[in-house]
């Protein structure tokens, strides 16, 4: 390992309620002349929602633009090639998404797609597999979670295997040009979102923090994301309307992006990812039902800033050894996992989890993009008792 680091960041980015205005201007910035915009039919289909807010000022700026609604939760494969056939049909030359990560990963892997020849998930699932410049990309965050439209990650799911494999590629070349979090795009965010998103975001956060690749730059974004969550998910979750909890949760989940981006994620997000591939969860919700039993696990690799993560969410340490204080930490985010709604166990959870398929999905878990980071390293059966735990 070197002694430097490097850390990557967006180009441009934009924050705080209104800037949504300046995403036509933008993409002339950035040379457009025809833009696909990748949405989900969900957002496509509201009046007045972010979709026909974006589309007006692209409208404003001059800019044509084609609309791509295909993309699912977890987005897949065939989603990405859906995607890439209007791209090339329309000869289009930029990509603008508005959503959530799943409209954000799949406009990157789009991008890849229009890019690069062989298959995603053979040729370019790993860390900066990329050879290519991929196209000018502007993302529009509807959700205060993913952090995507600031990170170099795209997540997409392989349906050519049984059972279906969510992998990343991660790659500098996929980060956005411009990121737009504009939280009065999120106001009507329902409450269960809103809660499984804001835990993927305290999960990027806090996996950074303790990760074998944190360094003082992650740290600072990383610090800063977990107070603010400490401080507004409740609020967010209980009052979607409070636009000082929405904006402080997109500026909370920026920071966790900044921070992932460059110290790496760890099993949390490893294993997260088999439970989106095998049964299609939630990403927030598989995140923030693993995270205090995955910490668990790592508790003994990182006393310290388990502890200093109980300060952050106000427990009083104070005459704790530093063990109890780390350990004060995993109450503190599973009472507010607890009162913002997330199910406490896997079993709780509406999905239909099988614990015969453990052990394939810790195989795959160790193989992930994110493991590599993880603060403590497990063998298939330390992870497959971690999901056991979780049950
Ligand atoms: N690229 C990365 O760095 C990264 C990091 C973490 C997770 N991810 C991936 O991102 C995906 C999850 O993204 P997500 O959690 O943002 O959700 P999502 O994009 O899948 O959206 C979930 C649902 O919320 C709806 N929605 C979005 N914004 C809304 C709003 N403002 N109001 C009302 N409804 C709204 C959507 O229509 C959709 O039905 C997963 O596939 C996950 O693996 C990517
Ligand atoms: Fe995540």
């Amino acid at each position: 390992m070197s002694d430097y680091y490097d850390y990557m960041l967006p180009t441009v980015n934009f924050m705080g309620a209104g800037c949504v205005e300046v995403v036509g201007e933008r993409c002339k910035i950035l040379g457009a002349e025809k833009v696909l915009l990748v949405t989900d039919d969900y957002l496509n289909s509201l009046e007045s929602g972010p979709v026909q807010i974006v589309g007006d000022y692209l409208n404003k700026s001059g800019l044509e633009y084609v609309i791509f609604d295909g993309v699912t939760p977890n987005p897949k494969d065939k989603d990405v090639y859906a995607g890439l056939e209007i791209y090339e049909k329309e000869n289009c030359d930029m990509i603008v998404t508005v959503g959530g990560g799943s409209p954000h990963d799949c406009g990157k892997a789009i991008g890849v797609a229009a890019t690069h020849d062989g298959d995603l998930y053979q040729d370019y699932a790993g860390i900066e597999k990329l050879e290519n410049e991929t196209p000018p990309m502007v993302c529009v965050n509807t959700t205060a979670g993913t952090a995507s439209e600031v990170t170099r990650h795209a997540v997409i799911t392989d349906t050519s295997q049984t059972p279906n494999v969510k992998f990343v590629i991660v790659s500098w070349r996929n980060t956005p040009d411009v990121s737009i979090n504009d939280p009065e795009l999120m106001v009507d965010k329902p409450a269960g979102l809103t809660a499984a998103t804001g835990m993927d975001a305290l999960t990027h956060a806090l996996e950074t923090y303790v990760s074998t690749g944190a360094n003082p730059l992650t740290d600072a974004a990383a610090l800063e994301a977990m107070k603010l969550i400490a401080e507004n998910l409740r609020n967010a979750v209980y009052n979607g309307q409070d636009i000082e909890a929405r904006e402080n949760m997109a500026n909370a989940s920026v920071l966790s992006g900044f921070a992932f981006n460059n110290g790496g994620l760890g099993y949390v997000h490893a294993m997260a990812h088999q439970l989106g591939g095998f049964y299609d969860m939630p990403h927030g919700i598989a995140n923030a039902i693993l995270l205090p039993y995955v910490e668990k696990f790592n508790l003994g690799a990182k006393l310290e800033r388990f502890a200093k993560i109980a300060e952050i969410f106000g427990v009083n340490t104070e005459g704790m050894s530093t063990r109890e204080a780390a350990e004060s930490s995993l109450e503190a985010i599973k009472q507010l996992a607890k009162d913002i709604g997330i199910p406490t166990s896997l079993s709780e959870s509406k999905f239909d989890i099988k614990k015969e398929d453990f052990e394939e999905m810790a195989k795959y878990a160790l193989e992930d993009g994110n493991a590599g980071t993880n603060p403590r390293k497990g063998t298939v059966e330390q992870v497959k008792s971690i999901f056991e735990d979780a049950m």
